[in-house]
């Protein structure tokens, strides 16, 4: 098979979106989650013509005639039965939050008073009726729809759910991911390496991902065996929905993984984009519906391929709508070899509002730390070798959103 162009790799990635269904979950613990119903208003919001301000209740009407005192009849908190008054000179002392009793319209703060003896008398000229009130059903109705399906679960999500009282969310299901890294030069974290070997660290930048997404990927490491690479990908056919690979899938002498996937029976839908990072990228699908990533190992190729691919299809599959991100180019930069090149930029937004990207080229796909100091992927069309500082293309960011 022909190495594959960006653009047909991700429309083969993206025929296999799957909906892996619904679940429901306590709402505390959905955040993060796609949400997969409407949620609606219990009751009106507020439910009740709310006081905004700490002071008393009175009918305009008096006021407008020319009565400034008003004697309270009573003391209401938050949450209290209002207290209705039976006189134009009358008040009650009321708090905010509380209910506005009926015979009531307008709310004076206690900084606009005077109070005493039991006389409230008001110290402003200026008073409008139906201030300091929060009326009911001014925010949303009852039945309406308060939170979108289809949308991830925020802090202010969980917020208006526990207000209406929904203590249940359905959210969408997700996929059961393993993370399979090969290699017999990686060593555990904890260990020491000789000279000549590595830590494994691309296996937990994906779990990092995914956790962003609230996936708790497995991990596996499966030495330079044939047969045990065969056997490890045989039982993860059977455990997963997803498996994602890392390494072993270029042209060495220890690359076993694409022949141990067909092996298995996986279905080779594409072995190499004409891309750089991550030409060697595998992608193949199970007849039992399971989906393979597999990396190529340099770990920027992996980070790219994550990004660009497996994380654009998972958003796609569990219904996460995210419009594309573009930037403007803030350097020349010139790329002759005949691959889709991913430039590594650090975002920055300028005086006028817009989002700049500075190239920072670092050393190549086994360069990791230059990610550190960059937030996107920049994805310079194909067709073109030279790019010039003011033109706009397509960014994939894989900072955290809160650099800004
Ligand atoms: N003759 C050819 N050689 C190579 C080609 C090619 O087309 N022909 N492609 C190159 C490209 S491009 C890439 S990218 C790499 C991909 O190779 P593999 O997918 O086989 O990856 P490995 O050889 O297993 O590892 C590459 C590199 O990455 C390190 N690595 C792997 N896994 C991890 C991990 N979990 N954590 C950290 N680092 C990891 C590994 O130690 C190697 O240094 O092939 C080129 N070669
Ligand atoms: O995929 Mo490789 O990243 O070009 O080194």
């Amino acid at each position: 098979m022909k190495m594959v162009t960006v653009e047909q790799a991700e429309k083969i990635v993206l025929a296999q979106i799957k909906d892996y269904g619904t679940e429901q979950m306590y709402f505390e613990n959905a955040l993060g989650r796609v949400l997969a119903e409407d949620v609606k208003a219990d009751r009106d919001l507020p439910p009740y013509d709310r006081v905004t301000m700490d002071g008393i209740a009175i009918q305009f009407e008096s006021f407008e005639k020319g009565n400034y005192s008003f004697k309270i009849i009573g003391t209401q908190a938050a949450g209290d039965t209002p207290i209705e008054i039976t006189n134009f000179d009358e008040c009650v002392e009321i708090m905010t939050g509380a209910a506005l009793p009926s015979t009531t319209d307008t709310v004076i703060r206690y900084e606009d008073l005077n109070i005493k003896d039991g006389i409230a008398t008001v110290t402003i000229n200026t008073v409008t009726k139906n201030q300091s009130i929060h009326f009911r059903g001014r925010d949303k109705k009852q039945n309406e729809v308060v939170v979108k399906a289809n949308q991830v679960v925020s802090p202010v999500i969980i917020q208006m759910t526990a207000a209406v009282g929904k203590d249940k969310l359905l959210v969408k299901k997700l996929p059961k991911v393993v993370i399979i890294s090969s290699g017999d030069e990686l060593i555990k974290v904890n260990e020491t390496p000789t000279p000549y070997q590595i830590r494994k660290s691309n296996n937990y930048t994906i779990k990092a991902a995914l956790q962003q997404y609230r996936i708790n990927a497995e991990m596996i490491h499966i030495p330079d065996d044939a047969e045990i690479t065969r056997k490890e990908i045989e039982k993860c056919l059977q455990q997963y929905d997803v498996i994602i690979l890392s390494g072993g899938v270029s042209e060495g002498k220890f690359d076993y993984i694409p022949k141990a996937l067909e092996t298995c029976g996986v279905e080779k839908l594409f072995h190499k984009v004409q891309q750089r990072p991550g030409k060697p990228f595998w992608f193949g699908k199970h007849n039992n519906g399971v989906l393979v990533y597999a990396f190529p190992g340099n770990p920027v190729s992996t980070f790219m391929c994550l990004h660009r691919y497996f994380l654009l299809w998972l958003e796609q599959s569990l219904n996460i709508v995210k419009e594309p991100m573009y930037a403007q180019l803030n350097k020349d930069f010139v790329f002759n070899p005949a691959l889709q090149y991913f430039l590594q930029v650090q975002l920055t937004i300028n005086n006028n509002g817009t989002l700049l990207a500075t190239p920072v080229e670092g050393n190549g796909s086994g360069d990791f730390a230059n990610l550190l100091g960059t937030d996107a992927f920049m994805e310079l069309p194909l067709e073109q070798n030279k790019f010039t500082k003011g033109e706009v293309y397509r960014i994939w960011q894989f900072s955290l959103a809160s650099k800004w």
